[in-house]
């Protein structure tokens, strides 16, 4: 990766630092989807040169908002809310094109019936809350009462008949949990899939705009360092399976599966036309405009000579 060129403010004065270059504030959500784009940063040695902050979504997002962190992931509502001082960066991001096995509606009763009951949303969530709410109201035709809650399964269905759930405690439930308990599982991805034809984007990976301005080139080398990193855990993604599986109670068969086949890390034109269209369904409600411009880090200028 390039040397750091550019000084990084400090996140509590604000001040520029002036004593050692500093590395890029970058964030890490703290689920098993985001293994395969972190993984590969230890392989090809990219890892030492960034400040990690492993977080929930939420708590990442609003960090990066913030500027509390320079570049990361971010949950695609809050970026929609925020683009204006944010630059998407291109083909990385946590999607799925169909069933994504992680984010979930778990309900007691047939989602039909949901209307003027209690449905309990997941508190580290902001984006497929947000879906959820979308595919009960305009494609189930219901309206429930919602409320928001930390993201465990047993507190929430004590409170209500259906839970909005994402990232480990949603896989789990997905591959079993919730069929142990009784409960029906609703795919948000596959369900976004049948209703509009497009792949679903959770979150993007964003860099604030004036950081991106100051050190372009520490940028484009966090940016390749990471799709570095989440092509070569594709390649491996056998390996990267096996040994999240180590510390896991979800098979390495399973995860390579969650890895490979349920979860896209690409953001492309289908992608972006997904994120449009959620963008234009929710924007009422949301915080932004309809037509809200989503704005693509540029390739970096190469050096002369390099
Ligand atoms: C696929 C997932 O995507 C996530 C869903 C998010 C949301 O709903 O706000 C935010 C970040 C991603 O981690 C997942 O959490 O399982």
């Amino acid at each position: 990766m390039a040397a750091p060129e550019a000084r990084t403010p400090d996140a509590r004065t604000r001040e520029p630092r002036q004593d050692t270059p500093v590395r890029p504030r970058v964030g890490h959500i703290q689920f098993l989807n985001c293994v395969p784009l972190y993984w590969g940063l230890a392989r090809t040695g990219n890892l030492l040169d960034l400040d990690l902050t492993k977080d929930t979504p939420e708590k990442l997002s609003d960090q990066l908002v913030d500027g509390a962190l320079d570049i990361g992931p971010i949950t695609c509502v809050e970026y929609l809310r925020n683009a204006e001082d944010l630059l998407v960066l291109p083909d990385i991001a946590v999607g799925s094109d169909g069933p994504v096995m992680s984010c979930l509606i778990v309900s007691k009763v047939p989602l039909a019936d949901l209307d003027g009951r209690r449905v309990a949303l997941g508190s580290t969530s902001r984006t497929s809350v947000r879906l959820a709410r979308l595919l009960l109201e305009e494609r189930e035709g219901v309206r429930p009462d919602y409320f928001s809650c930390p993201p465990d399964l047993g507190s929430m269905l004590a409170e209500a008949d259906a839970a909005v759930l994402i990232g480990d405690p949603a896989l789990r439930a997905y591959l079993g949990q919730a069929a142990d308990l009784g409960l029906t599982v609703h795919d948000l991805g596959e369900m976004w899939k049948e209703w509009t034809g497009l792949p679903f984007v959770f979150a993007v990976w964003a860099v604030r705009r004036e950081f991106a301005e100051r050190a372009p080139e520490m940028t484009a080398a966090v940016h390749r360092a990471f799709l570095e990193s989440r092509d070569l855990s594709l390649v491996e993604a056998t390996k990267v399976a096996e040994q999240a599986a180590r510390w896991e109670t979800i098979g390495a068969d399973v995860l390579e599966r969650y890895f490979s086949e349920a979860l896209d890390f690409s953001l492309g034109e289908r992608q972006l036309a997904g994120v449009t269209e959620f963008a234009r369904r929710v924007a009422h409600d949301s915080g932004f405009a309809p037509d809200v411009a989503v704005r693509l880090l540029e390739p970096a200028a190469l050096p002369l000579g390099s």
